[in-house]
């Protein structure tokens, strides 16, 4: 990987483009939808960059470059049509340390520009490392056509409510079972439906960690059918006791078991959305039943 992607912050970026031509105004379009600051330096300037100087979106020097103007500047785009000329300006911005992009030759770029699919937030970058930039503007058509126009929205709606799902789901894998329920209801539109999307994704979080209860004295045959599909999600077992034969039959192979626990083991489990089941002494089990409300304890016949 010869080009490395990455996206910069552009707060306070300063930017000069030397040259004002079709190529020149490309970039601009691009650039101009960023918060860098823009300067251009150019000899003749087509209507498109005239335009970004009615809107002062940037300032504009109409005069032929010269070798001082690359210093003060983060990033200088090269885009005359004269290739030494080019060419000089990117050694003297490499001996400054200003990043230079060279529109007419790959190997003086510091970096290149992709094609870029814009919706707000979501940016997508694609580059083919200069092998065929016309592949990469394909590609991006596709996308374009493909990604609807009210991700931008969805983005922002998302943004917004980041720090509420901190704060609502404080476990880590919490948030993120979170968000795939929402992608997975929602998918990339925004619409009247994304915001009970979004409050539907809380309350199958809730649904997620689980505690299922067996007191020794009862018989595992007898155990209501309705109980199996629960003891088949048991990801952790706790059981001071031998776990009857007939009993572990029912649980998964690759749950977990454990020996060794107390009820802040359990509560964190349950917060982590684990689901678990307690086999004990009956004192032991009713105890925890009090202590966990919502736990399901499993007795013969009554379910
Ligand atoms: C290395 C790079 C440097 C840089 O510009 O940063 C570069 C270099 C060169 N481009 C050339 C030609 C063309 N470039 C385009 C289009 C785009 N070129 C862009 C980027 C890049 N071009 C960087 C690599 C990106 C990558 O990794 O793929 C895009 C993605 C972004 C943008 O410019 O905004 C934009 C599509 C945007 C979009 O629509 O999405 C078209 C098609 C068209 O104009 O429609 C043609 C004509 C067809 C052809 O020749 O291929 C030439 C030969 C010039 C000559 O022969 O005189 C050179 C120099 C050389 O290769 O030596
Ligand atoms: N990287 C890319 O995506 C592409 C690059 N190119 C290359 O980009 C180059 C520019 O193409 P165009 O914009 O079509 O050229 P153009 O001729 O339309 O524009 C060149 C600009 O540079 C300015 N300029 C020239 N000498 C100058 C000087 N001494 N001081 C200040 N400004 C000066 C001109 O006034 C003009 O504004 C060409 O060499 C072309 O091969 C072409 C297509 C795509």
């Amino acid at each position: 990987m010869q080009y490395f992607p990455l996206f910069v912050d552009t707060h306070s970026l300063k930017v000069l483009v030397v040259g004002a031509g079709d190529v020149a105004s490309r970039k601009l379009d691009l650039l101009s939808r960023t918060e860098a600051s823009i300067h251009v330096i150019a000899v003749d300037i087509c209507p498109d960059t005239l335009n970004y100087v009615k809107q002062s979106r940037i300032t504009l020097e109409q005069r032929a470059v010269s070798d001082t103007d690359i210093q003060g500047y983060d990033l200088v785009y090269l885009c005359t049509a004269d290739k030494r000329l080019n060419e000089r300006l990117a050694g003297i911005a490499k001996e400054q340390g200003v990043w230079a992009n060279v529109v007419d030759n790959p190997k003086y770029c510091r970096f290149i520009t992709p094609s870029i699919v814009d919706r707000g937030r979501l940016q997508i970058a694609i580059s083919t490392a200069g092998a065929a930039p016309v592949y990469a503007r394909e590609l991006r058509a596709r996308l374009e056509s493909w990604l609807p126009q009210s991700i931008t929205p969805l983005f922002d709606f998302i943004a917004e409510r980041r720090q509420e799902v901190q704060q609502r789901l404080p476990v880590f894998k919490h948030r993120r079972v979170f968000w795939e329920q929402f992608f997975s209801r929602n998918d990339s539109r925004f619409d009247e439906n994304t915001q009970s999307h979004y409050d539907a994704s809380f309350l199958m979080q809730k649904q997620n960690g689980e505690l299922l209860l067996i007191d020794s004295s009862t018989a595992v045959d007898l155990l209501p059918i309705g109980a199996m599909p629960y003891l088949q999600k048991i990801e952790v077992t706790y059981s001071r006791l031998a776990i009857p034969f007939e009993l572990n039959e029912l649980l998964r192979r690759d749950a977990s078991f454990s020996d060794c626990f107390d009820e802040a083991t359990i509560a964190q489990q349950l917060a982590e959305g684990e689901s678990c089941l307690v086999y004990g002494e009956l004192d032991d089990i009713t105890y925890l039943a009090k202590r966990f409300p919502k736990a399901k304890y499993l007795q013969a016949g009554s379910f």
